[in-house]
């Protein structure tokens, strides 16, 4: 793999569109969008359900549904190559290695049948080869890593052992364990509690910062936003409607629509008027 520059952006998104074959009719679910992202960056992408943020992770990876179900077009360069268009062998080899995802529900993703430290284990021995075993170190690492205490119990539970959080923590430790350039979140806290939303936050930060890793961040929260991105995007039926750094976004958003989803998040607003009075 070439060595990246910091300037140099790790992932370029060019004029992507994203379509999707419904019944009713074509959904024009990315609507042409282009954005960049660098290493040890955060980049948000921000907007309500259906403006089609997840659609732009999946296309990351290539997760859509295939043609003729979505068409994908425009570009998604990563390492000199496009996304879209390079090999299904060679895409393998970077998911889940170079470019990982982890999403909103750690059980869609996680095998219930078997322990967690072998199926964090097999990721490794997937994309580098000889037995499980031998990665049996990096698996440890990667549960500390993602903020597990015990990390040789909890390899030897099952999924349905953990509670949501540590389950989160396990798909992190999963997701990293490839040493990714790029991690894609979507929705990661979601379905969490807050206090525990906000210890999976405080791991995605410490993690980011810690390995230079470039961070895609889907969310619909602005709170969350507010917590850990650099950058955002604002997403609107398929459009990005503003784009900017977060204090920008945040203290004096140029439209309408991002407003309108300030007003929409309690906290912040409680911040902003406490700032204002
Ligand atoms: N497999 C699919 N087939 C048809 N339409 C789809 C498919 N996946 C997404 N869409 C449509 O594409 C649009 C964008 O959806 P997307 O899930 O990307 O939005 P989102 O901003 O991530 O929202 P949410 O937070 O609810 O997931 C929506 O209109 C959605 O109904």
């Amino acid at each position: 793999m070439s060595e990246q520059t910091s300037n140099e952006p790790v992932l370029a998104v060019d004029d992507l569109r994203v379509d999707f074959a419904a019944t009713s009719g074509t959904v024009h679910a990315v609507r042409g969008v282009s954005w960049e992202l660098r290493s040890g960056r955060t980049l948000a992408i921000v907007g309500e359900s259906g403006s089609g943020k997840s659609t732009i992770a999946a296309s990351i990876l290539r997760l859509n549904p295939t043609p003729p179900a979505s068409y994908p077009s425009g570009s998604i360069r990563y390492d000199g190559r496009d996304l879209l268009t390079i090999g299904e062998a060679e895409l393998q080899d970077i998911r889940g290695n170079a470019i990982s995802m982890i999403f909103q529900d750690p059980m869609s993703s996680l095998n219930p049948t078997t322990r967690v430290g072998v199926q964090i284990g097999e990721v490794l021995r997937r994309h580098r080869g000889g037995r499980r075993r031998q990665h049996r170190d990096a698996v440890l690492a990667a549960l500390r890593s993602a903020g597990i205490d015990d990390p040789e119990r909890r390899a030897t539970q099952y999924p349905h052992q953990l509670s949501g959080g540590l389950r989160q923590r396990v798909m992190i430790a999963m997701a990293l364990v490839g040493d990714p350039q790029v991690l894609i979140a979507d929705e990661p806290t979601t379905a969490l509690d807050v206090t525990v939303q906000a210890q999976i936050l405080d791991v995605l930060v410490e993690l980011q910062q810690s390995r230079g890793m470039a961070l895609l961040l889907i969310t619909h929260d602005l709170g969350v936003v507010a917590e850990v991105a650099d950058d955002v995007l604002v997403m609107r039926a398929g459009e990005i409607v503003e784009r900017g750094p977060v204090e920008a976004i945040l203290t004096d958003p140029q439209h309408s629509y991002t407003r309108q989803l300030l007003a929409a998040t309690p906290r912040l607003r409680d911040d902003r008027e406490e700032r204002a009075s």
